[in-house]
């Protein structure tokens, strides 16, 4: 079948029959647009990454959840223009059911905690990896899928929560060798540009969408951002005290604008000295242009971001104290944060921090001839029970493809059972690193 593959992807190269199968009659074996497949050299390290999320969870006492990757749309319809709603993957099901493959996690969390209500704990802490999707028109050749880990704090009203999930980014950070030369994490609130809003008499319902349209400054022209806002009503007086606070670069600045007893600056100075405390503070920068493009937060936002500036954001959260109410229920205190699977790749590679975890196993075990075959299985169950993982040779092969087949697999043992030594009640283990060999009675192999 690899021979047909290959033949069928020179040979004809895109798929030409209405079937959707090239004129061999092979089917398409391409994922579908926009998705990928994981390959086990692709797993492993998936798994890897996956692992150093999960441990990080760990570490800081978080509860693993999750939530099917098909919601009820409704759970991300939100009219603050948002890139993440606009590309919605969305669809009507076969019961005539409004649905959306989630583009994000923390509407399936509001929906599992509003589910638990009263009786849900508090403080929750719970963490998640899961798939997310978006339906981007190929143009963009972007992908419509990637992984994500979230970790959120429900029911902590402080910037101690906000404090409590940078420490855990920059924990995992460090863990797969990245130090604060190589990232950083910008951090600013939100209650900034709400203060400035308010300055200017900007409704407080046009708040979320100012938000989005702000933060595509480091995507978009200035002059298109403007347009954008003056498009919303934003007048352009109230435009430009907005940017300039956004171009402040120290709380000390911030505190001038806003005045001594600001909201934005007593978190924004208590975070920095929390910061302190952990021991990440030089991993942050205060940086008001950052404003995040989820319309639900409501105070602390902050990113993650490649200090060679090459990449986006590596991650992003913050605070969102309202998410509840707006799914009907009492609201409270809520932040996290979500790290995707991707610029957290790309970066390890230009780094050259990025691992390339081998298949290996413990043991080979082989018989060598059909009659010991089973005798074979049974020392393969035997070590399997024991914990080791083994490799049992499952086809008459001579010894110099065992050890070749051991090699391969990077296995520590090759475990020969052979008819002079099984009549004797043994087998023959071959260290293979230290190359030398014994022979060990069944009943004290582990
Ligand atoms: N929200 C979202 C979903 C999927 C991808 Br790929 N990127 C962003």
């Amino acid at each position: 079948p690899i021979k047909a593959v290959a033949e069928a992807r020179t040979v004809v190269g895109k798929i030409t029959e209405p079937t959707g199968r090239t004129d061999k009659g092979l089917i398409d074996t391409q994922p579908p647009r926009g998705t990928r497949d994981f390959f086990p050299e692709d797993m492993r390290l998936r798994n890897w990454l996956f692992g150093e999320f999960a441990a990080v969870s760990t570490a800081f006492g978080f509860e693993q959840f999750d939530a099917p990757v098909l919601e009820s749309e409704e759970l991300f319809v939100r009219k603050a223009g948002e890139e993440i709603t606009d590309q919605l993957y969305n669809f009507e099901d076969k019961g005539q059911r409004r649905v959306a493959l989630r583009p994000e996690l923390t509407p399936s969390l509001a929906r599992l905690v509003l589910q638990r209500g009263r009786t849900l704990p508090l403080p929750a802490k719970w963490f998640a990896i899961g798939q997310c999707w978006r339906y981007e028109r190929m143009t963009r050749g972007r992908r419509r899928e990637h992984y994500q880990w979230n970790m959120d704090i429900v029911g902590v009203a402080g910037v101690e929560a906000e404090a409590e999930l940078l420490a855990a980014i920059v924990t995992f950070f460090e863990r797969v060798g990245l130090s604060k030369d190589d990232v950083g994490v910008k951090v600013s609130s939100r209650k900034v540009l709400q203060s400035v809003l308010t300055q200017y008499g900007v409704p407080p319902e046009s708040f979320a969408r100012v938000c989005i349209i702000v933060d595509k400054l480091d995507k978009l022209p200035r002059d298109k951002v403007e347009e954008e806002l003056r498009v919303l009503g934003v007048p352009p007086a109230t435009i430009d005290g907005v940017l300039s606070a956004l171009s402040i670069r120290s709380l000390e600045e911030l505190s001038r604008l806003l005045g001594p007893d600001s909201e934005a600056v007593a978190d924004l100075t208590r975070l920095f000295q929390l910061a302190e405390g952990y021991g990440y503070k030089d991993w942050l920068v205060f940086d008001p242009s950052v404003v995040r493009g989820l319309a639900y937060y409501t105070g602390i936002v902050f990113e993650g971001f490649d200090r060679e500036g090459k990449l986006r954001a590596i991650c992003g959260g913050g605070r969102y104290d309202r998410l509840l109410g707006a799914f009907g229920g009492d609201n409270a205190p809520m932040a996290g944060f979500g790290f995707g699977d991707a610029v957290i790749v790309e970066l390890l590679k230009e780094k050259g921090k990025l691992p390339a975890p081998p298949h290996r196993v413990d043991d080979v075990v082989v018989p060598l001839d059909t009659a010991l075959r089973p005798a074979a299985s049974g020392i393969a169950s035997r070590l399997r029970r024991a914990g080791r993982s083994v490799d049992l040779v499952l086809e008459n092969k001579k010894m110099k493809w065992a050890f070749k087949h051991a090699e391969k697999l990077n296995a520590s043992r090759l475990v020969l059972v052979g008819a002079s030594e099984w009549e004797r009640g043994k087998v023959v283990v071959k260290d293979l690193a230290k190359f030398h060999q014994e022979e060990v009675p069944v009943e004290d192999l582990i």
